[in-house]
């Protein structure tokens, strides 16, 4: 069992927290669903958000895109476009199934996997307008079994495939964004496992698939409560049906910016751990996902962790900029996260 798996072990949800409402039989959205004004806030903005070709990618702009947003749009980052329509496909054919399908495949309150709400619903009074399947390497066939028992092959082909194409390019973009700081190859190596000379290969990670029903009053609902990711950073597939919102970091006042879907393209958020790791120079944005009346909206986000135990800390800390974080592991932070949620970042302040 890997240590992420083993942290969730630790920390079990409540059972009112894991199986979620049946949309499908749902035609007026239940006062559990209903969130209040102040927490929705009022319309969200657009401003572009940063596009980053990394064929080719420019330091400065990078890095900009890191600091100013800690999240951009990737383009041409090589992931064949029939891979992303597959993995749609398969979400869409996955939680299309009735509940009581899905349900045969529920996480049990001490896991990390299968199909229920996100974990975070536990920090929030009223539930969302979503539904998920988390997937780490040695639960994908066992659930995918329960879901199908005769036809699970390609939609375990499909996002095998899918997490090995994740796993070299959240390494590449790991390389590019640190690197974009002046760091070395060298001095990454113990971070990014696949550069050659490196002593270990046990990078962790693993693979949330989200579905966010039709809704009979977006207006009211949440698909998916603010968070930050606890990730070094998470790449997102969202389609092209709009919902992503991130904190303008530069108004004043907490508004949402809209990241609308680019054809083709794929979504990098910067994780608490890059935030941590660039001594506070890559911001860990707030994001959340909002719902809308016509649309099923699936996404998948894969999130990127370093080596099992490693201890990771500011690596850009020097005299003039001495460290804001202490140092720790993943499964330090991912403990503090499941208790202390959003606040867990300052735990680990010097
Ligand atoms: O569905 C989305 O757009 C956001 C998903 C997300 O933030 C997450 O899974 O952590
Ligand atoms: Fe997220």
């Amino acid at each position: 069992m890997s240590s992420v798996a083993q942290l969730f072990k630790n920390n079990p949800v409540n059972h009112d927290r894991i199986i979620p409402l049946d949309f499908t039989n749902t035609k007026t959205l239940p006062e559990s669903h209903v969130w209040s004004t102040p927490e929705l806030e009022p319309e969200p903005m657009t401003r572009p958000i940063p596009v980053i070709n990394i064929s080719s990618p420019e330091k400065a702009l990078l890095r900009h895109a890191c600091e100013e947003w800690g999240v951009f749009h990737i383009t041409d980052h090589g992931v064949p476009p029939s891979l992303l329509h597959n993995v749609e496909c398969q979400m869409k054919r996955l939680f299309s199934l009735p509940m009581h399908r899905k349900i045969l495949a529920v996480r049990s309150p001490d896991e990390s996997t299968g199909y229920g709400m996100v974990r975070i619903s536990m920090f929030y009074d009223k539930l969302m307008w979503s539904e998920g399947f988390s997937i780490m390497d040695f639960s994908l066939r066992r659930h995918a079994t329960l879901l199908w028992p005769d036809d699970h092959a390609e939609f375990c082909n499909v996002m095998e495939e899918y997490q090995k194409e994740m796993k070299d390019l959240s390494h590449r973009l790991v390389r590019m964004v640190m690197g974009s700081l002046g760091l070395t190859h060298k001095e990454l190596r113990w971070l990014v496992p696949n550069i050659t000379g490196s002593r270990t290969n046990s990078s962790q990670s693993f693979l949330q698939l989200n579905s966010y029903p039709v809704c009979p009053d977006p207006g009211l609902a949440m698909g998916l409560a603010p968070h930050t990711d606890s990730s070094l950073l998470t790449i997102l597939y969202q389609g092209n049906i709009p919902g992503l919102e991130i904190q303008n970091l530069q108004a004043e006042k907490s508004r949402w910016i809209g990241v609308e879907p680019m054809e083709g393209g794929l979504v990098v958020i910067m994780g608490d751990l890059s935030h941590i790791i660039s001594n506070g120079r890559f911001k860990s944005t707030m994001h959340r996902a909002v719902v809308n009346k016509t649309h099923h909206r699936v996404s998948a986000a894969y999130f990127s962790g370093p080596p099992k135990n490693l201890q990771i800390g500011p690596l850009t800390a020097d005299t003039d900029h001495p460290p804001l974080y202490r140092r720790l592991t993943w499964e330090e932070y991912l403990a503090a996260k499941a208790t202390h949620f959003n606040k867990a970042l300052t735990l680990f302040r010097c």
